[in-house]
């Protein structure tokens, strides 16, 4: 809806309504169409100011609406009229400006903005391109470069930059609406041709086609396999090269190729998961919206490994006082000279003026007695965690929060130490974990709904998406990584070069295929985890069956040669030495392969690409539909937020749940039947109950999944 309304003076007002955000649905914009005609025809009106109701201009375009058919006005002539009126019209900018809604403020002849406010085209993380006239007005204000910038990566700008860049008329601190209505009376009667910015030539630089083609390599690389940003550069080519009105028609082409790609439809499911999985729930009936949160002000980190300080920079950066703990002196001494230096750069990366947070560093772990909740990032060692937890129980007050980032260690056995189990859960970081935005908050069947809400308000302060999981080894990011691993080493054994395994996955779209990320992780970590669960190490037989499954000994013969990843400079892939970080194909890792497969009487096939991504990626989902029979993931978008902001999932594939449903449940079945006949001793490749169940009934959506779910837990049929 749009309300109208006339004030004092002249002055049209037209005010978006459509809570949250003011997206522009079917009402609002056949309210903006209604609107503007009365502004137009009341010859009283000399000028008109078009705001949002409740401090927010527009957060674009209604993003639910698009899996529907198109209904209400269309956008594009919407603002066409709007730029066409021979009153001055004023965009009164508060909160956002994005997508849809700037648009139409580019549509309006003037622009003014609250300094608060944020603007952007954030169009291609949704998997669109500014198709409102974007593509095409913007950079005939700002220049080809600037537009080509704020297009193809879709960040929110501050109304300083917007000012600075010329997209913004004034910049105001007090009331935007009444500086626009003053602003409006002010230009009232001046000439509007200028400020028609579909008339205006597109500035280009001399270079033109050499900063088309470097934009166009750059978002190639940036995602590589994503259409949303290619088609961004090419919109820009058309405004650079085209009149406006082929310019559109060019704009509109490649909308409508984009709307209906199933990139667009996974980046917009990616959008709501992400706002999905904030509004949690547990088992046990609590949820976020019946749980009350604690608010943190002072926190305790114990051990200062990377993991450790980067927790400390993540809690520092929202303002919260951190006690840091390292029992180790050498390890302290590091730690007390790394994290503040680290916590500037971060402060800047996010222009913070100061780091808001106190940390201080001691070497007592008595010094945590004050704390309002603990974090312990000791080494991944059950008895160190155990002997930690047994520790803090005794010193901390009553009611302090203890919480551990283990990444797949047993919470209920820490929480069994301690004096209120209830107050324990896990807060599982990824690497470095003040910038990594995923954080898998684990609960216990002890843990209380207090510990859970706090745990996951904590991470949404720290600018995190939180995501509550279940207990069980690994929680859902590393038990989902586990199968994709074993099938990774598997194609090994049977043909494939660690290089082939890596394209195909870097091909589908992951920044790094799994034998570069395990180089880059260190592939000690898997190896210890191998040894402690008595898979690997001496007395243990050489076979390539342990524990009554298959399994490649592979990874653990690369490390007992010393090869550790890139920190030994050598690993699946040879670097220039310790720490280096170019990975280039190394002749030992072939004639290594080679004897492995001679020695087992293994004969290498040729393994194409297509199978490479069936098994690794197909183990990975089927892993995910044991996870939700298991109720360790509360829905598909909860994995799926877990893949896309923890592990490198590519956005535009939606997540892995997703994309088994655009693969089709039924082929992924009938692929996983295929694989698991070929290989009867790999159970994670035996197709889970769930997913059966999924497709006996019609493989209903993924947003129907979560329903479905519950609804056979109710009739025991999982
Ligand atoms: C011709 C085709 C052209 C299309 C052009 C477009 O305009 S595409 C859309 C471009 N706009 C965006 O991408 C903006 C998306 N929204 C946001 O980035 C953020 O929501 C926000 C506007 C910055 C506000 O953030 P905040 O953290 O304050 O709130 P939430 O993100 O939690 O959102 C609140 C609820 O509003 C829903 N919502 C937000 N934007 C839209 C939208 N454009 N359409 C529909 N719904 C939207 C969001 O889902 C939340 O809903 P809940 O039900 O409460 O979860």
């Amino acid at each position: 809806m749009a309300m109208y309304s006339r004030l004092p003076g002249s002055v049209a007002l037209i005010t978006l309504q459509n809570p949250p955000v003011n997206a522009l649905s079917a009402a609002v914009r056949q309210g903006i169409v209604d609107t503007v005609q009365r502004a137009l025809k009341d010859p009283k009106v000399t000028s008109v100011v078009i705001c949002g109701q409740n401090g927010k201009f527009c957060g674009g375009a209604d993003i639910r609406e698009f899996a529907g058919p198109m209904l209400g006005p269309p956008l594009v002539p919407m603002i066409h009229a709007i730029e066409a009126v021979d009153k001055p019209v004023a965009a009164a900018i508060e909160g956002v400006a994005l997508g849809g809604g700037l648009e139409l403020a580019l549509g309006c002849h003037y622009r003014i903005a609250h300094s608060k406010a944020l603007l952007g085209l954030p169009e291609v993380t949704l998997g669109l391109l500014p198709g409102a006239g974007g593509s095409q007005r913007l950079p005939r204000l700002i220049g080809l470069t600037a537009a080509l910038d704020l297009i193809t990566t879709g960040r929110h700008i501050s109304a300083a930059e917007a000012l600075k860049l010329g997209i913004l008329d004034q910049v105001t601190d007090n009331n935007v609406v009444d500086q626009a209505v003053e602003f409006v009376r002010r230009v009232a009667g001046q000439p509007l041709d200028s400020r028609r910015l579909s008339t205006l030539p597109c500035p280009c630089p001399p270079d033109v086609d050499s900063l088309l083609d470097k934009a166009m390599v750059k978002v190639r690389q940036r995602s590589r396999g994503a259409l949303a940003p290619v088609a961004c550069v090419q919109a820009l080519m058309a405004a650079a090269s085209l009149p406006y009105t082929q310019g559109m028609e060019k704009e509109r082409d490649l909308l409508t190729t984009l709307f209906n790609s199933g990139q667009a439809r996974a980046l917009q499911y990616a959008f709501f998961s992400q706002r999905v999985v904030g509004k949690w729930s547990l088992p046990s009936g609590a949820s976020w919206d019946n749980s009350a949160a604690r608010t943190i002000s002072k926190a305790a980190v114990i051990g200062l490994g990377t993991m450790g300080r980067g927790i400390v920079v993540a809690l520092a950066l929202t303002g919260i006082s951190v006690v840091a703990v390292e029992t180790q002196e050498k390890q302290l001494a590091e730690a007390s000279q790394a994290v503040p230096a680290m916590l500037q750069r971060e402060a800047g990366r996010r222009s913070l003026a100061t780091p808001p947070g106190v940390i201080s560093f001691s070497s007592n772990l008595q010094d945590v007695s004050e704390v309002e909740l603990v974090i312990e990032a000791v080494f991944e060692d059950m008895s160190l965690k155990l002997q930690v937890f047994r520790h803090l129980t005794s010193v901390c007050r009553p009611g302090t929060l203890l919480c551990s980032n283990t990444s797949g260690l047993d919470i209920d056995q820490l929480a069994a130490v301690t004096q209120s189990p209830g107050l324990v859960v896990g807060m599982h970081f990824f690497a470095p974990a003040h910038v990594m935005k995923l954080l898998e908050v684990v609960y216990g069947p002890r843990s209380s709904p207090e510990a859970v809400a706090t745990a996951m308000q904590l991470g949404k302060r720290m600018g995190k998406v939180s995501v509550a999981v279940g207990n069980c080894p690994g929680f859902v990011g590393n038990r989902m990584l586990k199968p994709y691993l074993e099938q990774a080493n598997f194609l090994l054994e049977e043909g494939a070069t660690p290089q082939q395994v890596d394209e195909a996955l870097e091909e589908f779209g992951f920044p790094m295929g799994v034998f570069r990320m395990s180089d880059l992780s260190g592939l000690d970590v898997g190896w210890r985890i191998r040894k402690e669960a008595g898979l690997t190490g001496p007395g243990v037989e050489s076979t390539r069956t342990r524990q009554g499954r298959r399994y490649s000994p592979l990874p653990d013969q690369v490390c007992e040669a010393g090869r550790l990843g890139q920190k030994t400079g050598r690993g699946w892939y040879q670097y220039d030495g310790p720490g280096g970080r170019v990975a280039r194909s190394d002749p030992w890792v072939h004639i290594f392969l080679e004897a492995y497969r001679a020695e087992h009487g293994l004969v290498a096939r040729s393994i194409a690409p297509e199978e490479i991504l069936e098994r690794c990626l197909y183990a990975l989902i089927n892993e995910g539909f044991n996870i939700l029979q298991d109720a360790m993931a509360a829905g598909p978008e909860d994995i799926d937020a877990i893949y896309v902001f923890g592990y490198g999932w590519p956005r535009h594939h939606g997540g892995p749940m997703f994309h088994a449903g655009q693969v089709g449940l039924g082929r992924i079945l009938e692929r996983l039947q295929h694989h698991h006949h070929n290989h009867p001793d790999v159970p994670h490749l035996k197709p889970s109950t769930l997913l059966r169940r999924l497709v006996a009934v019609g493989s209903p959506p993924v947003q129907t999944w979560r329903e479905f779910i519950n609804k056979e837990r109710v009739h025991s049929q999982l």
